[in-house]
């Protein structure tokens, strides 16, 4: 296979990360690849070959394999061995496996095949082309599939890769953050509608201040804050050195956990 040549892509397990994975292969219109998917998640599977033209619903998990260049094993960590068994990987795919807390060791075993195995985490707005895949380790096809798809983080070793699983359990907590801002404004009588218009709103602000990369995070903090105001109140006696603390005590944990690999 050549570099950046990938035009058959696999996915076992079409859940909500394979089905983010089929619509940034087809944003913008582009049919430039063939995607063959698991029967397993049958409702979503259909759905998506129906919408887009070269997508295909194949037999069983085997036959996937069999099709694709590059195939992506999508399903839950607790499902994998039931998904894999039996299924034989030639040594001229290449695999990646994004399933959380199962590493390239325990993967390999279950697979016993020779072909290469990268881990990957892509996040839900790969949609749109718009979120950075970390990889581990770096491989030229999967490098050059992922940058197509939004962008590319390679990273040294599987303890760095574990280190972004962790920062990506963070991405729930941020939404139940804003939902806890909005139910409080509307325990002081403000219209839910107008305590969730006014957090999108001040967030979406948040976001795209985020693409500005010439200013760090510390700036972009300080450039948002008035000496002595409210901002600052809050960030000092909410987000205090007992709550930086916790959160570095759940992060840490997590990466133990993680480290635990399967
Ligand atoms: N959601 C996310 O944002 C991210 C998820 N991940 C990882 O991706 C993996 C999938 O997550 P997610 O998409 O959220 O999960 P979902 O539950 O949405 O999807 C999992 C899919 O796997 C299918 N499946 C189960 N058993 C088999 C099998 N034997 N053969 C083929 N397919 C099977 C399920 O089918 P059925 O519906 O029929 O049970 C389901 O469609 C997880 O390991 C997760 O850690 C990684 C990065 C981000």
């Amino acid at each position: 296979m050549e570099e950046g040549t990938v035009k058959r892509i696999g996915i076992i397990g079409v859940g909500e990360i394979g089905r983010a994975i089929v619509m940034s292969l087809r944003h913008g219109g582009d049919e430039s690849s063939e995607v063959f998917l698991s029967p397993r998640g049958a409702r979503t599977a259909a759905e998506l070959s129906e919408r887009y033209e070269g997508v295909r619903v194949c037999a069983d998990n085997q036959e996937v394999v069999d099709r694709s260049e590059l195939l992506i094993i999508a399903v839950r960590r607790q499902d994998h061995h039931e998904a894999l068994a039996g299924v034989r990987v030639d040594d001229d795919k290449v695999v990646v496996n994004v399933m959380a807390g199962v590493g390239n060791d325990g993967l390999r075993r279950s697979l016993a095949t020779g072909a290469p195995l990268v881990r990957a985490i892509p996040l839900p707005a790969i949609r749109e082309r718009r979120s950075v895949t970390v990889v581990y380790p770096s491989h030229p096809e999967v490098d050059s599939f992922f940058e197509r798809l939004g962008g590319v983080l390679p990273v040294v070793d599987e303890a760095a890769f574990d280190v972004f699983s962790a920062l990506t359990g963070t991405l729930t907590t941020h939404y139940t953050y804003l939902a806890t801002l909005t139910s409080w404004a509307a325990d002081q009588g403000i219209a839910s509608e107008d305590a969730d218009r006014y957090i999108r709103s001040l967030f979406q602000g948040v976001g795209r201040s985020l693409s500005d990369e010439t200013r760090s995070l510390h700036q972009l903090a300080a450039d948002h804050e008035t000496p002595n105001g409210n901002n600052e109140r809050i960030r000092t006696t909410w987000f205090d050195q007992a709550n930086s603390q916790a959160l570095t005590s759940a992060l840490d944990a997590l990466l133990t956990h993680l480290s635990h690999r399967t």
